[in-house]
C-alpha cells in the first residue's frame, strides 16, 4: 500500500465530527436500572479514525447507537457535526455497518448497495437511475469488489459480505461511518487483511470512522485514537494516542512502537478490570 499519509486528525475545519458532553445513557427496567454510559466526554476530529475498546457490556454499542440516532441519551449533549443526532440520521450524515452482514439474499450485490438509494429515489431527493448505478459500481470499486456485482451473498465469503455491507453504508456518501464489530466474526487472516483495505479506503475517502472491537491489535493497526472503556457503570477509561507512520502495514504490527501501544491499551483495559495487580 502506498498511499499517501493523511493529516491523521482535525482534517476538515469548523465542527468536530461527534461531539460528548457528560452524555449518559440509563435502561431503565423491572430489575433494575443499568447504566450503559456515564458521563462520558469526547471529541471526535473530522477524518479521524477512532476505536472503541472495552469489556462486553461497557456500552460501546450504546455508543453507537447514540450517535446513529437509534436510541435517545438520558442525559448530557451528543452533537453530530454540529447537528442533533436526528438531524443527522435525517441528512444520511452517517453510514452504519453491522456486526453482520444483514444482505438480502435475493439481490445481487449491486443490487444490495443500490438498496438504500433506490429507498431514497422515491423521496424528494431525487438521484436518476444511471446515477444510482455508478454510484454503487463506484463504492463496489472502494471496497475491492467490482467484478462481483452481478453475484449473490451467498456466493461470497464471510469478509466479502462485509465488504459489500461496507459499500451500501457508503452509498449516501457520508461523512461518517459507524462500525459495529465488522470483522468480528472473521478468521485472524481475513481480518488483518480487512484491516489493510479499511484503512486504504478511509485514507483513499477522508472519513471519520468510529469503530467497535475487541482486538486490542486492530485498534491499534487502524486508528488514530482508541478510546478504551470500562463496564458497570459504562465509562470511558482512558484514550490513547496512536501515533504509529502511514502507511501502516504488516511492519507496523511488527514494530516496537506498535507493542508499546498495545500494551498501554491493555493496561488501561486491565485497570479498568481492576485486574491492577497481575490479571
Ligand atoms: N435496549 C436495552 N435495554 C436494556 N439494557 C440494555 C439495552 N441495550 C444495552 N443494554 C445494557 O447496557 C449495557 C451496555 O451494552 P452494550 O451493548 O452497549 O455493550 P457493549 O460494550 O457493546 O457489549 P458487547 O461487547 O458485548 O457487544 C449492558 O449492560 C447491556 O445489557
Amino acid at each position: 500500500m502506498t498511499a499517501a499519509a493523511p493529516v491523521p486528525t482535525l482534517r476538515g475545519t469548523g465542527q468536530p465530527a461527534v461531539h460528548l458532553k457528560d452524555l449518559n445513557m440509563v435502561f431503565r427496567g423491572a430489575q433494575g436500572d443499568t447504566v450503559a454510559l456515564q458521563d462520558a466526554n469526547l471529541d471526535i476530529g473530522q477524518g479521524e479514525f477512532i476505536s472503541l475498546i472495552g469489556p462486553s457490556g461497557c456500552g460501546k454499542t450504546t455508543l453507537l447507537r447514540l450517535m446513529a440516532d437509534l436510541i435517545t441519551p438520558t442525559g448530557g449533549e451528543l452533537l453530530i457535526g454540529g447537528r442533533s443526532p436526528a438531524q443527522a440520521r435525517q441528512e444520511r450524515a452517517y453510514g452504519y455497518v453491522f456486526q453482520a452482514p444483514a444482505l438480502l439474499e435475493w439481490r445481487t450485490v449491486l443490487n444490495n448497495v443500490l438498496l438504500p438509494l433506490d429507498v431514497m429515489a422515491g423521496s424528494q431527493q431525487k438521484m436518476s437511475k444511471a446515477a444510482r448505478q455508478a454510484r454503487a459500481h463506484e463504492m463496489l470499486r472502494l471496497v475491492g469488489l467490482e467484478g462481483f456485482a452481478g453475484r449473490y451473498p451467498w456466493q461470497l465469503s464471510g469478509g466479502m459480505q462485509q465488504r459489500v455491507s461496507i459499500a451500501r453504508a457508503l452509498a449516501f456518501d457520508p461523512g461518517l461511518l459507524l462500525m459495529d464489530e465488522p470483522f468480528g466474526a472473521l478468521d485472524e487472516i481475513t481480518r488483518e487483511h480487512l484491516n489493510g483495505e479499511l484503512l486504504r479506503l478511509w485514507q483513499e475517502t477522508g472519513k471519520t470512522v468510529v469503530f467497535v472491537t475487541h482486538g486490542i491489535s486492530e485498534a491499534v493497526f487502524l486508528s488514530t485514537r482508541v478510546v478504551v472503556m470500562t463496564s458497570r457503570p459504562g465509562k470511558i477509561e482512558g484514550v490513547v494516542d496512536i501515533d504509529l507512520p502511514y502507511p501502516r502495514n504488516v511492519e507496523t504490527r511488527e514494530s516496537p512502537r506498535f507493542f508499546e501501544l498495545a500494551t498501554r491499551v491493555r493496561e488501561l483495559l486491565r485497570r479498568g478490570h481492576g485486574f491492577d495487580a497481575d490479571g
